[in-house]
C-alpha cells in the first residue's frame, strides 16, 4: 500500500467544500477552514475545485484529496479524464472520481479513466452501491469510498447517518484495498461506528465545515 494512504489508517479526513452561491465559497476561506481542520487533527483534507485545491495545498502539510465538481446531475464528481488531470496539476495528492457506471461527458468509462491515470496519481473511487465497489476494485483503484450512497437516483436509500450496511459489505469484498466511510457522518458516535464497522478512514464534511447546515440543525431542533 502507498505510504500516503497507509498514513490515513484509522484517521479523520475533513472535507472542506462550499457550494455555488454560498458566502464561504472562496479559495482563501476554504484554505483557512482546511488549516483549522488540520490543527484540529485532520489527517488529510478533501476539497473541490482547482482554485480551492491549490489554495489548500499551499496552506496545509497533510495530503490533499482533490476533486472537481461540474454540474449537479449524472456524473459530477471529476467527470472526465481532463478534470482529473487538472486536479493533479492543481496539487492533489489523491484524486476522487465518481465510480458509477453512468455515462461521462468525454465518453470514457470509469475503468478507462482509471487506466489512463495509472501512475499519475492515487485514485479514490466515490461509490454509490456494491456494483460500483466491484467496478472500482476491478479497475485497480487505490481507495474505495461510500461517498455517493444515497445520492444516485434509483440507488441505495439515503440513510440518516452513514450507510454502515454498505460500508460493511464493501469492506467484506475489498481485500487489501482501503474502504473509506464518507457521507452523513454527523456525530462523533457516527464516526466511531464507522471505524468499528471496518472503515479504513472516515471523511467528514458538513458536520465540521458547513456552518449553514449546522446552524440549520440547531435552529430546527428548537424551532
Ligand atoms: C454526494 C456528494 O456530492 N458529496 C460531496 C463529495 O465530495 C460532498 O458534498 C460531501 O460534503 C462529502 O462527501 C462529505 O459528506 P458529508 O458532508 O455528508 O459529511
Amino acid at each position: 500500500m502507498d505510504t500516503l494512504i497507509a498514513s490515513l489508517q484509522g484517521k479523520l479526513i475533513v472535507s472542506c467544500q462550499a457550494y455555488v452561491g454560498e458566502p464561504m465559497r472562496h479559495p482563501e476561506t476554504m484554505a483557512q477552514v482546511a488549516l483549522s481542520a488540520e490543527r484540529g487533527g485532520a489527517a488529510a483534507i478533501r476539497c473541490q475545485g482547482l482554485a480551492d485545491i491549490a489554495a489548500i495545498k499551499g496552506q496545509v502539510e497533510v495530503p490533499v484529496i482533490g476533486l472537481w465538481k461540474e454540474g449537479h446531475e449524472g456524473v459530477y464528481i471529476t467527470p472526465t479524464l481532463r478534470h482529473a488531470r487538472a486536479c493533479i496539476a492543481a496539487g492533489s495528492d489523491v484524486v476522487a472520481i465518481d465510480a458509477t457506471s453512468r455515462p461521462r461527458p468525454d465518453g470514457r468509462t470509469f475503468a478507462e479513466t482509471v487506466e489512463a491515470l495509472r501512475g499519475e496519481t492515487l485514485i479514490m473511487a466515490d461509490c454509490s452501491c456494491m456494483d460500483d465497489v466491484h467496478r472500482a476494485l476491478e479497475a485497480g483503484v487505490d481507495i474505495v469510498s461510500t461517498t455517493l450512497a444515497g445520492y444516485v437516483p434509483g440507488g441505495r436509500a439515503k440513510t440518516d447517518g452513514p450507510d454502515l450496511e454498505f460500508l460493511r459489505e464493501a469492506v467484506a469484498v475489498a481485500g487489501d484495498t482501503p474502504v473509506f466511510c464518507e457521507g452523513r457522518i454527523h456525530t462523533t458516535a457516527d464516526a466511531r461506528a464507522a471505524i468499528d464497522a471496518g472503515a479504513f478512514a472516515i471523511v467528514v464534511g458538513t458536520a465540521i465545515t458547513h456552518p449553514q447546515s449546522i446552524t440549520g440543525w440547531f435552529a430546527g431542533a428548537i424551532g
